[in-house]
């Protein structure tokens, strides 16, 4: 299969160059924006963007073809994880790939601003010479405080220990161990803030981060303290910044990333103050960083394209699953049964359970999305896929139970789905024979071996001689083959499930006959793809 490729930002080229090693089509074009990129995108299988093209909802839908969106960096805020989840589309990012040039620049952030750097320059520049005014302060010694100890915010804290800083953080989902293990305190934040003497955020902008230093707990800052943000625009609040140095909060403020990129007009007036220095998003902006994000990207793209490996995959949590050869076949098992279940159950029924069994529950997580891609692929016109099933079957109120049991009694493995109480068969069981022999081997108790592919015939009847004759000859009468058949009962002349593969794809007409003979109970019929 070829796979075609657009890159949407300023990435490196050799971005382009292990796409084409892989024999993957490649098209750079950064000036697209509005109608133009929408026309452009519709058929391609991956993009790749930086921090300045946006993902939108708008874009997904355009883009028909899009199975990937790759993010040469960290942060995706500028990709929509949701809408592209409901469309099925995989997003990556390279989680490493710039943190070393990150730190550095945060590093640099926090010694400019110590030592007035910037504002020194352009004094110089512009033909001035002030060596008063711009006195600075040494770090030796100083508590630099880390808001986030991931990894940028590890190896910042790595190097300004370096520095003779004391460093404290505050991370609630860092251990213990790797504070200590890099010499890091950990405190809570209110905390931090009293005792830092430089400030420095590593984390994504969240709910909980937005806004996290503003005019509002400006009092709990220990005076004169100096902030830096090289993580995202607004976890200082940017209307705030220049009220905290004129009230004497803090005496300066690095910011290498805004709200709005590049800033509006406001901004703009409110970056000009002389105690504020900033970069134009500049922390991942090294050719080393750029080069590693570039050819991490193509790989992991062109790996996930040809389903080898969805390593950096940040949607669709059990998707790396799906190359171990161990689970395909359940996967497969899992959709055809899907399929089956949606085919038997009643109409509107929105209660579905899963049952799993054996050395397949290991899996549950990703049968349970393949079984949902079966159910959902004859109600939704958009394509289902393993990204986007669960969403769906949100999205359609299904309620979906999951069991597990560590043993079968007489298989290996089992996928069971219980059907509603409307329902003319409420329990159905399958398995996997060798690699690829999917079989139904369970029907509301009754034993039975039925291949799951093609047209089958499911229907009850009283078990009495005759019956089989009957369905073979109305079958025959329209010149419609058996390919198999599988009967099941409990006692002898009780009930009895029969379940006939024809090799047509029948029409109700030609169910007809069969529905109107005597003793034939609860005829359904399912029509799943070939293997
Ligand atoms: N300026 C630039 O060019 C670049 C900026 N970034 C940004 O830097 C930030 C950090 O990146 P990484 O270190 O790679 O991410 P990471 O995921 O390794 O670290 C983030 C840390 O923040 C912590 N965290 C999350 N919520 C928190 C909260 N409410 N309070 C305290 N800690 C919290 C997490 O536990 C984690 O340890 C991201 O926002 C990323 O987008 C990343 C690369 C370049
Ligand atoms: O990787 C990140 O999160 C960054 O912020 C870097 O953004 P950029 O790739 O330089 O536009």
């Amino acid at each position: 299969m070829s796979f075609k490729v657009l890159v949407l930002d300023n990435v490196d080229e050799l971005c382009e160059k292990v796409f084409e090693e892989r024999g993957i089509e490649v098209v750079r074009n950064h000036n697209l924006s509005g109608q133009e990129l929408f026309d452009e995108i519709r058929s391609y299988d991956g993009i790749v963007v930086r921090s300045s093209t946006d993902v939108t909802p708008e874009v997904l839908k355009a883009a028909e073809n899009l199975k990937v969106v790759g993010r040469a960096g960290v942060g995706v805020d500028n990709i929509d994880i949701e809408a592209a989840t409901a469309r099925g589309v995989l997003v990556m990012n390279t989680p490493d790939g710039n943190t070393i040039s990150t730190a550095e620049h945060t590093c640099g952030m926090i010694l400019a601003l110590a030592r007035n750097i910037p504002q020194s320059v352009n004094k110089v520049k512009s033909g001035g010479w002030d060596r008063k005014k711009y006195m600075g302060t040494e770090v030796h010694n100083k508590t630099l405080g880390i808001v986030g100890l991931g990894k940028i915010g590890s190896e910042v804290a790595k190097r300004m220990k370096e520095f003779g800083m004391t460093i404290k953080a505050y991370d609630p989902f860092a251990s213990v161990e790797k504070a200590e293990s890099l010499g890091v305190e950990l405190l809570e934040l209110d905390e931090l803030l009293g005792v830092a003497d430089f400030l420095t955020v590593h984390t994504p902008l969240t709910e909980k981060t937005k806004n996290m230093i503003s005019m509002e707990n400006a009092d709990q800052l220990k005076k004169g303290m100096y902030l830096v943000n090289c993580a995202r625009g607004g976890i200082y609040r940017e209307e705030d910044l220049n009220a905290l140095i004129q009230e004497g909060y803090v005496e300066g403020i690095a910011l290498d990333v805004y709200s709005s990129e590049p800033p509006t007009e406001e901004l703009y007036e409110l970056l000009k103050h002389p105690q504020i220095i900033t970069t134009p998003h500049l922390g991942a902006s090294t050719e080393e960083a750029q080069e590693k994000v570039a050819e991490q990207i193509a790989h992991q793209m062109a790996d996930a394209l040809e389903q080898k490996s969805f390593k950096g995959s940040l949607n669709g949590k059990s998707i790396s699953l799906i190359t171990n050869k161990e689970v395909q076949p359940y996967l497969k098992l899992a959709e055809k049964l899907g399929s089956v279940a949606i085919q038997l159950a009643s109409e509107h029924a929105n209660e579905f359970s899963f049952e799993y069994s054996g050395s397949c529950t290991k899996f549950a997580d990703v049968l349970t999305d393949s079984i949902l891609k079966g159910i959902l692929s004859h109600h939704v016109s958009e394509s289902v896929n393993l990204i986007n099933a669960r969403h769906y079957a949100k999205e359609r109120g299904l309620n979906i139970r999951e069991t597990t049991a560590s043993q079968t009694k007489t298989f290996n493995d089992l996928i069971t789905i219980k059907l509603d109480e409307g329902a003319d068969y409420k329990k159905i069981s399958a398995t996997v024979f060798g690699e690829d022999d999917y079989r139904i081997v369970e029907i509301d108790g009754f034993g039975i071996e039925l291949r799951l592919e093609g047209d089958i015939i499911m229907y009850q009847n009283v078990d009495k001689p005759g019956m089989l004759a009957s369905v073979s000859s109305a079958l025959a009468n329209q010149d419609i083959n058996i390919a198999n058949l599988s009967l099941g009962r409990t006692n002898k002349g009780e009930n009895a499930i029969t379940a006939v593969s024809v090799d047509k794809n029948m029409t109700d007409e030609e169910l007809k006959p069969i529905l109107n003979l005597d003793g034939v109970r609860a005829l359904q019929y399912v029509s799943l793809p070939v293997n």
